[in-house]
């Protein structure tokens, strides 16, 4: 059918066809972020013929002495000068409480809870609201419509989301009709014999369902669904992350080079199912081996549970937090040549060997209570490794436990965490029967025990953990040796990362004060930790190597910056006009890592590098969703929207099945990260690292589509990952290291509100993150070799020097740090803790006393002098300090002795 249309020729001598569409493209610069609606709703136009009347009559009025009312100069604008009305007409902006209405001619636009036509939805929705000029402006080349969309609903203002939102009234309206007619129709929910009552009150909900809320609640819950999931992330966070990507970008550090991709995952066969429980069989039996094999002799018929108490317990977070790539330093896991420790590393290294050679002799003098303190990058985790070679050198690395409060500072240390081998419950609940006995056979063998990254824990948890230890090495919950005398080396620094998320009062740098609302454990906490008198301070650096770098790092840990490195710190800033710009597309800083305070960049950041990742490989990247299921069914669209909205709550019970994510990212060569304890005598372990070599996906899912992203309907049966450290021997069919993981099962309650209880709802996911940036608290203890540091002003709260001070000590200086953006000067320039100053001091003198004893021998012989024994003392521990004479001395005489010194 023959159609016309009207062209026009442009200033510039161009034809277009003269439409609104046009109008709008060719806007005037004044009206460049008005989207289509408030263009035609909030404009108009007016030709420079009508103008010019109304000019005429306008000095008619002003004769007269009459307000006409005509439009100010400022409120109009020029379409630019390829519109052929460029000169000829303008637009006004008409007053803010004008009554104008938009009327939408021709179709509708699309439903939105109709899949098929989602994009269409999509597109529509956004080239109404988003500002444009030419379509590619609409959605960023390397999102989906979806992705794009629900990326503008987060941060337009709340007007054009309620406007979005109620464009689909048109549909609800025609569905709720239709519905009504229905009525009559409807059938009751058969009363089945032999059901239960839950799953009759199960059942009754789904039915009722359709009677919460509005005329359509189907589809307004839907809706409510989508929102609750999208500010699961505040808008103002997600806009702080998306400017990191926009800085990322535009340093070329999200460069791509290809845009095809290959199928890199099918659905798995029967034959690779059962290969898999072939794996699974053997990983089991070797978890078993491996425990075996860490105990001493005759011990090994004791049957043991494998780590499932790990991931019932394990606090550690499955939030998705954590980096990793190869872009992490040496293997931090292997210890030194004690040749090369540094003169104070020797000296802790000395103290716990020694002591460990005096206990193997059978000379259980007193319980070594040691501190190794110092400053991010002295190698306290170096020498926690170099002791661990020292253990196993002498065949007993089974009396050592080591443990960490976060998962990834453990996996460093190739440890467990505090929670997990203290069998702590985060919701404080106390052991029970079978906890106990499990404690008592993990720690059996245990004389030694090593906890880094001390800052973070509190003081009431470390009274708890050592009641916990003491129970299981006396069967007694009232034991008066902390840690039922187990010897205990705590490391850390304490101007790193306090605990978090708990009073501010908690970190064991602050001495007991009930008056101030420490609580009795607070006080034992604190208590047990001034026990801990053999201290050794660090002082050497080692990981910064730039002396610039470590002079701010210094000033910057005590409180102290000075404006030349602030100075020095914008020179660094990749934002700022006159940085020291570096190449983002070639080795070694296109890998570099982002270490940023805020989720919502880390989050974003990962999803552009997987990207990026997969563009440069020629992959498919899969969406992993995960499975909910309330009493095996899955859930109510009402269920749906407490899920998400109590995934969205950030101040609720952090269970452990909130912290698995609604979506994973998987892609074939992609970096990730273990979020939960898997199979820790295999060292699948929270914080463990590799590369994705494989994905099974489900064998019911749909047929794959040959996209770029791919939403699977089903979470995949496995993947296969090459960590970075297994204990693992070669699996059938697999390289060395490579492991096949499998979806984990977490629970988690929800308030059903409809019928005022609680549910619990079974998820089931992988544990699982992408490894490519990670938050500024996960990064503690880590050394990165290239590092892109945010510690911009965030949008909500503010940064402490704990959080600037880790971040910015994770590399070797300036050649090997940049600063994503611009950062609050306040926050360098703040003063130091004064409870953490004066720790700093106790600490001091503790290390003098510590060193002041280490010069003196071990054990001396003492002369007998008259009356006086003959004894072989050990002038390092304070019980054998004191000389005694054979006869009580008279009071107030005083009596000389003499030591001889070799
Ligand atoms: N004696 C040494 N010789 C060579 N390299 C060392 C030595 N000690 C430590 N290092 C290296 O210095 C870096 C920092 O060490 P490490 O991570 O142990 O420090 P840290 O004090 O534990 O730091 P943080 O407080 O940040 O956890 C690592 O790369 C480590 O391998």
């Amino acid at each position: 059918m023959a159609q016309m249309v009207t062209v026009a020729l442009g200033a510039a001598d161009n034809v277009i066809v003269d439409s609104p569409v046009n109008d709008y493209r060719f806007r005037g610069l004044e009206l460049e972020n008005f989207n289509v609606l408030d263009f035609f709703w909030d404009t108009y136009e007016k030709s420079e013929k009508q103008l010019r009347n109304l000019a005429l009559e306008d000095e008619a009025h002003v004769d007269g002495g009459e307000d006409n009312g005509t439009e100010p100069s400022m409120n109009k604008s020029q379409y630019l000068p390829l519109h052929p009305k460029h000169g000829k007409s303008v637009r006004f902006i008409r007053s803010p409480n004008h009554n104008a209405i938009p009327n939408f001619t021709g179709r509708f636009l699309p439903r939105n809870d109709d899949q098929d036509i989602h994009d269409l939805y999509c597109a529509s929705v956004l080239a109404l609201a988003k500002p444009w000029r030419e379509l590619p402006d609409l959605k960023a080349e390397w999102k989906s419509w979806d992705e794009e969309f629900e990326d503008f609903l987060r941060t337009c203002p709340k007007r054009l989301r309620d406007i979005i939102g109620n464009l689909q009234h048109f549909y609800h309206c025609g569905d709720a009709a239709s519905k009504e007619s229905h009525l009559s129709s409807a059938t009751d929910i058969p009363n089945e014999v032999g059901a239960d009552s839950e799953e009759l009150q199960e059942a009754s909900i789904i039915q009722n369902e359709a009677n919460v809320g509005s005329p359509n609640p189907e589809i307004d819950m839907g809706e409510q669904i989508r929102q609750a999931i999208m500010y699961q992330i505040s808008p103002a966070e997600f806009l702080h992350g998306a400017l990191a990507i926009d800085i990322g970008r535009s340093v070329g550090l999200f460069d791509r080079f290809h845009s095809v991709w290959k199928p890199t995952a099918s659905p798995v066969t029967v034959e690779e199912l059962e290969r898999l429980q072939r794996w699974k069989a053997k990983m089991t039996k070797e978890a078993n081996n491996s425990r075996v094999i860490n105990q001493p002799m005759a011990e090994e018929d004791d049957s043991m549970e494998i780590g499932d108490a790990d991931v019932q317990m394990a606090s550690d977070t499955v939030e998705p937090s954590v980096l990793m790539n190869s872009n992490i330093a040496e293997d931090i896991l292997s210890g030194l040549d004690p040749s090369n420790l540094l003169r104070d590393q020797r000296r802790a290294y000395d103290i716990v060997t020694s002591h460990l050679d005096e206990w193997l002799k059978g000379n259980h003098t007193h319980q070594l209570r040691m501190l190794i303190h110092g400053e991010g990058g002295t190698g306290k985790s170096r020498v926690i490794q170099t002791i661990t070679d020292y253990f196993k050198s002498r065949g007993v690395e089974y009396l050592l436990m080591k443990t960490a409060y976060t998962g990834i500072a453990a996996s460093l240390i190739g440890g467990r965490t505090i929670h997990s081998t203290g069998k702590i419950s985060i919701s404080g609940r106390p052991m029970s029967d079978s906890t106990k006995s499990t404690m008592a056979e993990t720690w059996k063998h245990i004389a030694y025990l090593i906890v880094d990254e001390i800052s973070m824990v509190p003081r009431a948890l470390l009274a708890t953990y050592s009641r916990h230890i003491a129970y299981a090495k006396t069967g007694s919950l009232d034991s008066s040796a902390p840690f039922g005398g187990i010897n205990v080396i705590i490391c850390g620094d304490f101007h790193q990362f306090p605990p978090v998320g708990t009073k501010s009062r908690s970190p064991l740098y602050f001495t007991n004060d009930t008056s101030l609302g420490d609580k009795t454990d607070d006080c034992m906490g604190r208590i047990i930790y001034e026990g801990f008198t053999t201290v050794v301070v660090l002082k050497e650096q080692v990981r910064v190597t730039d002396s610039v770098w470590l002079d701010f790092l210094r000033h910057l840990r005590n409180g102290r910056v000075q404006q030349r490195h602030i100075e020095m710190l914008k020179k660094l800033t990749l934002t700022d006009p006159h940085v020291d710009m570096v190449d983002f597309s070639s080795p070694p800083w296109d890998d570099a890592c982002l270490v940023t305070p805020r989720h919502a960049v880390r989050i974003q950041w990962n999803d552009m590098a997987v990207r990026k990742h997969c563009e440069q490989s020629c992959v498919q990247l899969f969406r992993s969703p995960a499975q909910d299921s309330i009493c095996g069914r899955p859930l109510t669209n009402a269920e749906r929207l407490s899920v998400a909205r109590k995934k969205g709550d950030h101040h609720g019970s952090r269970q452990d099945g909130t912290k698995l994510p609604d979506n994973v990212s998987l892609a074939v060569g992609m970096k990730v990260m273990v979020t939960v304890n898997v199979q820790t005598d295999l060292d699948i372990t929270n914080g463990a690292r590799g590369t994705i070599t494989g994905i099974g996906l489900h064998p019911e899912e749909n047929e794959v589509p040959n996209e770029r992203v791919v939403q699977l309907s089903r979470t995949p049966v496995y993947i296969l990952v090459k960590l970075e450290r297994t204990k693992m021997s070669p699996l059938e069919g697999l390289e060395e290291s490579v492991i096949p993981i499998v979806p984990v099962v977490k629970s988690f309650s929800i308030e059903a509100e409809a019928e005022k209880r609680k549910k619990t709802v079974r998820r089931l996911q992988f544990p699982m993150t992408e490894a490519y940036a990670f938050t500024d608290y996960r990064s503690q203890g880590q050394t990165i070799p290239y590092v892109v540091v945010d510690i911009a002003k965030p949008p909500s709260g503010s940064l402490t020097l704990f959080n600037v001070y880790v971040a910015l000590s994770r590399s070797s200086g300036r050649h090997t740090i940049r600063l994503l953006r611009d950062f609050d000067e306040d926050v360098l320039m703040k003063a130091l803790d004064e409870h953490l100053a004066l720790e700093d001091e106790r600490l001091d003198r503790l290390d003098r006393e510590t060193e002041f004893l280490g010069r003196l021998p071990t054990a001396v012989e003492v002369e007998e002098l008259g009356d006086w024994e003959l004894r072989t003392v050990d002038l390092r521990t304070s019980s054998s300090r004191r000389l005694r004479p054979k006869t009580p001395s008279p009071p107030n005489e005083r009596r000389k002795f003499v030591i001889l010194f070799e």
